[in-house]
C-alpha cells in the first residue's frame, strides 16, 4: 500500500490520468486488450477529462464501472451517463463500454447476463475506486445486505441495498477490484484522509474499503 499526497487536485488528476494510461498502454504492448474499472460520484470527473485524451489504442480498451446506481441513463445520479459523457470522449470514444445497469426494474433480473458481459474483461488491467466518508468503495457499504458476499465471494457481480445507499446499486465485488493487476483510490479532503486512516485499523465488515487496500497506491490531495 501505497499513500501519495499532492499538493492540489489539479495536479493529483493531470498525475494519475497520465499513470493509469501508461498502465493501460503497458498492457496493450503485450497483450491483445486492456481492461479499466473507473467510478461514479463527484470526484472522478477531472482524471477522466484528462484521460480521455491519452494517446494510446482505445479500440483495445474496455471500460466498465466498479459500480452503478441502478438508475436509467437519462437520471442525474448515472454513472453511465458520467462516464459516456466524461470519459468516453475524445479519443476515449473508441474504447468498448461494458455495462452494469440494463433496463430491468430489479438488478436480479440483469445479473448474470450483465456478469457475462463483464467476464471476458477480467482480470481487469486498472481499477481506480472513490471512497467515500463512510469507508464504502464501489458500492460496498457498511451494513449493505449483501456485503458479506461482495467481500469474500466469488462472484463477479452483486446487486446491493445499503442505509447509506439512496438507490439500489450493482457493484463489482472485492474478489473482482482486488484481482486488477494495478489498483487507485482518489480521495479528496480532510474527512476522507481520516476516513481512510481509521480504516486501516477496522474489519472490512466495518469498513469496506479495508478490503481493498492492500496492493493499491492511495491518491490523496487536501483540496
Ligand atoms: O456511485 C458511486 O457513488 C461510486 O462509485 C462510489 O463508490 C463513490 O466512488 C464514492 O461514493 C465516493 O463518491 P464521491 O466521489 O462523490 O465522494
Amino acid at each position: 500500500m501505497e499513500f501519495i499526497e499532492y499538493p492540489d487536485s489539479d495536479i493529483m488528476m493531470i498525475t494519475l490520468a497520465n499513470q493509469i494510461a501508461g498502465e493501460l498502454r503497458q498492457a496493450l504492448t503485450g497483450g491483445e486488450r486492456a481492461s479499466l474499472a473507473v467510478p461514479g460520484g463527484t470526484t472522478p470527473g477531472p482524471v477522466f477529462d484528462s484521460l480521455c485524451a491519452a494517446d494510446l489504442d482505445w479500440g483495445r480498451v474496455d471500460v466498465m464501472l466498479t459500480d452503478e446506481r441502478w438508475v436509467p441513463e437519462g437520471n442525474p445520479r448515472s454513472n453511465t451517463r458520467l462516464v459516456k459523457s466524461r470519459l468516453l470522449t475524445g479519443r476515449a470514444h473508441d474504447a468498448r463500454y461494458i455495462p452494469l445497469y440494463a433496463e430491468t426494474p430489479e438488478p436480479e433480473e440483469s445479473l448474470d447476463a450483465l456478469s457475462q458481459g463483464i467476464a471476458a474483461s477480467l482480470p481487469l488491467t486498472v481499477c481506480l475506486l472513490g471512497m467515500g466518508e463512510d469507508m464504502h468503495t464501489a458500492s460496498l457499504f457498511p451494513g449493505a445486505d449483501r456485503l458479506a458476499e461482495g467481500l469474500s465471494g466469488s462472484d463477479i457481480l452483486l446487486p446491493m441495498r445499503a442505509p447509506g445507499a439512496p438507490e439500489v446499486r450493482m457493484t463489482l465485488t472485492a474478489n473482482v477490484l482486488n484481482g486488477a493487476l494495478h489498483r487507485h483510490i482518489l480521495i479528496i479532503g480532510a474527512g476522507k484522509r481520516d476516513a481512510y486512516e481509521r480504516a486501516r485499523l477496522l474489519t472490512a465488515e466495518h469498513a469496506p474499503v479495508a478490503a481493498v487496500l492492500r496492493g493499491a497506491t492511495i491518491h490523496w490531495a487536501e483540496k
